[in-house]
């Protein structure tokens, strides 16, 4: 039987580093920002689809998906958000639910699904525990205007396209602070690892 782990936080909350560290123990990880990108390759329906709906302004020269554009274009208005999520989430789900298939096939013992949008589109209800990546705010804030080069108002922006992330914590099964070292991290996500059963 294989468990399906729900993983999620908030935008820079440390989930790729969780990820990472899942990956470091050996439990395969399926990404979804990862799938979602590789959709968005020059001759995918995906592709075809975010064009003919945010038109050829959202392309590079070389004809492929300015991110950085469209990233402004849907973080600043919560109807182009859905809409592209409308476009995206199905076909990300598709590949997700394959991939899950697969690991079933080879009776993988744990499988974890790294989701930023988890409890919002409710697929925590396909998971048999979910496990949220946590920190503060102010944490949040500095780590995107750090990483993402960009302002405060639009990481606010960033951080407000998505529930908050202590209402995450209310739902979640397990909860792991990353607010401090990535010791401090690892800890809590060894802790979890023994929760989980993980040999
Ligand atoms: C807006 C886009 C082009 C920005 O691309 P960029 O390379 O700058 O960021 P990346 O894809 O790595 O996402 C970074 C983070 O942004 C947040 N985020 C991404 N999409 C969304 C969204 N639709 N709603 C809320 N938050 C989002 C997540 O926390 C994600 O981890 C891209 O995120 C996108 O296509 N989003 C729509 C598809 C989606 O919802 N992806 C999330 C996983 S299914
Ligand atoms: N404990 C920590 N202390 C300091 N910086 C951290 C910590 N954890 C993560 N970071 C940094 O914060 C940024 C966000 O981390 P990470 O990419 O893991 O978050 P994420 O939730 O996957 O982000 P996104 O939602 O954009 O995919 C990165 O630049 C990372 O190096």
């Amino acid at each position: 039987m294989t468990r399906i782990i729900g993983l999620t936080g908030g935008i820079a909350s440390g989930k790729s580093t969780v990820s990472t560290m899942f990956k470091e123990a050996g439990i395969p990880v399926i990404d979804t920002d990862q799938i979602a990108h590789d959709l968005y390759q020059k001759g995918t329906t995906v592709y075809d689809a975010i064009v003919n709906h945010f038109t050829s302004d959202i392309l590079l020269t070389d004809q492929s998906i300015n991110r950085k554009k469209l990233g402004q274009i849907i973080f600043a208005n919560k109807t182009k958000r859905d809409e592209l999520n409308q476009i995206v989430h199905p076909e990300v789900y598709h590949v997700v639910d394959a991939e899950i298939e697969r690991y079933k096939e080879l009776d993988e013992p744990i499988v974890v699904v790294d989701i930023p949008l988890l409890f919002e589109t409710g697929y925590d209800k396909e998971c048999d525990a979910t496990v949220v990546v946590y920190t503060n705010y102010e944490n949040q804030i500095e780590r995107l205007i750090s990483r993402d080069q960009i302002d405060r108002d639009y990481a606010a922006m960033k951080i407000d396209a998505q529930l908050s992330l202590d209402a995450k914590k209310e739902q979640a099964t397990y909860v792991i602070d990353n607010s401090f070292s990535i010791l401090d991290t690892k800890r809590d996500f060894n802790h979890v690892l023994e929760q989980l059963e993980v040999k």
